[in-house]
């Protein structure tokens, strides 16, 4: 038996106001070699939108969805909310956490997939924020397994995909015409196969969001073409990324002929945050525009009913110490493992206290 005290609720963080929005880029791109014209140009991103992403409102919602539906099903953890790149940053709801006697905590991490950015990197600020507070030896963090082929993270996802399908041929697009584009987040080809070379050259990255599409495919849109693309690539331009760029599929798609109108659904990313308002609903919309291309993008889970069921249920999992066999998964690399306590927790000690 597993006796977390608290939930802690995982994020990216965003700024709040103009003020912000370069603190904010400096604290997101620390040291990694981001060209500051690419940061010119995401900073204007932000700005459009009053120095504000949405994602922190975003992450109050799902806070108070989870609250809900934990005391609905009469289990009664906290719900902590701690960031990677904005406040509330990570050391300081770890110490307020712990000030109420809250020390094993179980991170939800608003990130599906596995990378270095979405596993990897929070793990290494989940060890400083203990360490921030000298805990690192009384007070511990685990995380739920990544969920990309979770029932409640696929099931929203599933249903947008058939509801934007429908809307397009209610319009007169005919569904050989159309083309679904499986949106998710490039990242540099060697992170890629970083995370899984067992999986081939895009390593568990790409493997996971490839098998996920099956799903989706299979079940919302059977029949209909569909492709795997990328999105928000930055970084330096000489270093490879994961590709297609979305833009380019859809300018492709044009020359080739045929098509008619996209599905974009950004399943690579759990709410509608910057990189979907700016690069999807914005850019690659401009793109479908240019194209004559009819367009319709998918909401990602966000707080839809059945992802917050979800991430409770993939909570209970580890109360109960489910065993492996035994867990959802929609796809055949799942369920996807746990990973290694951050921190360690004497329970001799605690009793002792
Ligand atoms: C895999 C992945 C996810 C999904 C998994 C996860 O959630 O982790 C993700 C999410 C997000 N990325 C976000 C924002 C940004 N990401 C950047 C930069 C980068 N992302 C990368 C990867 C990912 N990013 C990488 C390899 C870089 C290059 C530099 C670096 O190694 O850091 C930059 C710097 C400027 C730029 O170059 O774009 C920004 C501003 C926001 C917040 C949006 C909002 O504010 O609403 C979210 C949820
Ligand atoms: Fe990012």
């Amino acid at each position: 038996m597993t006796h977390f005290n608290a939930i802690l609720l995982s994020s990216f963080g965003g700024p709040e106001g103009q003020d912000d929005v370069i603190p904010f880029l400096r604290n997101v791109t620390a040291g990694r070699g981001v060209p500051d014209d690419r940061l010119e140009e995401v900073a204007h991103h932000y700005r459009h939108f009053g120095g504000v992403s949405p994602i922190n409102a975003q992450n109050r919602a799902l806070k108070s969805a989870l609250e809900a539906e934990l005391a609905k099903r009469g289990i009664e953890l906290p719900v902590y909310w701690g960031n990677r790149n904005w406040a509330p940053y990570f050391a300081d709801t770890v110490a307020e956490a712990a000030a109420n006697g809250h020390t094993r905590l179980l991170a939800l991490v608003t990130s599906a997939y596995t990378s270095y950015s979405g596993v990897g990197q929070y793990r290494e600020d989940f060890e400083k924020a203990l360490a921030a507070n000298d805990l690192s030896d009384r007070a511990s963090i685990d995380r739920v397994r990544e969920y990309f082929d979770h029932p409640g993270f696929v099931t929203p996802l599933i249903d947008g995909t058939r509801a934007a399908v429908q809307r397009l041929t209610d319009a007169g697009h005919e569904a050989s015409a159309i083309r679904i584009l499986f949106s998710t987040h490039s990242i540099p080809t060697a992170a890629a196969k970083a995370s899984g070379p067992e999986f081939g050259d895009g390593g568990a990255y790409e493997a996971q969001h490839r098998a996920v599409a099956e799903v989706i495919s299979r079940d919302a849109a059977p029949g209909i073409p569909w492709q795997l693309v990328y999105q928000s690539r930055s970084g330096d331009p000489r270093v490879p990324w994961l590709e297609p760029d979305i833009n380019d599929v859809i300018a492709d798609l044009h020359d080739e002929g045929g098509t008619t109108a996209v599905v974009v659904v950004p399943f690579g990313f759990v709410s509608d945050h910057m990189e979907v308002l700016w690069d999807l609903d914005n850019e690659a919309k401009a793109s479908a525009e240019e194209a004559g291309f009819g367009f319709e993008r998918v909401p990602t889970s966000g707080v839809h009913p059945a992802f917050v069921a979800g991430l409770v249920d993939l909570i209970e999992e580890r109360l109960n110490d489910v065993p492996i066999e035994q867990r959802p998964h929609l796809t055949p690399l799942g369920p996807w493992p746990d990973h290694e306590t951050v921190g360690s927790y004497l329970e001799v000690e605690a009793a002792a206290r």
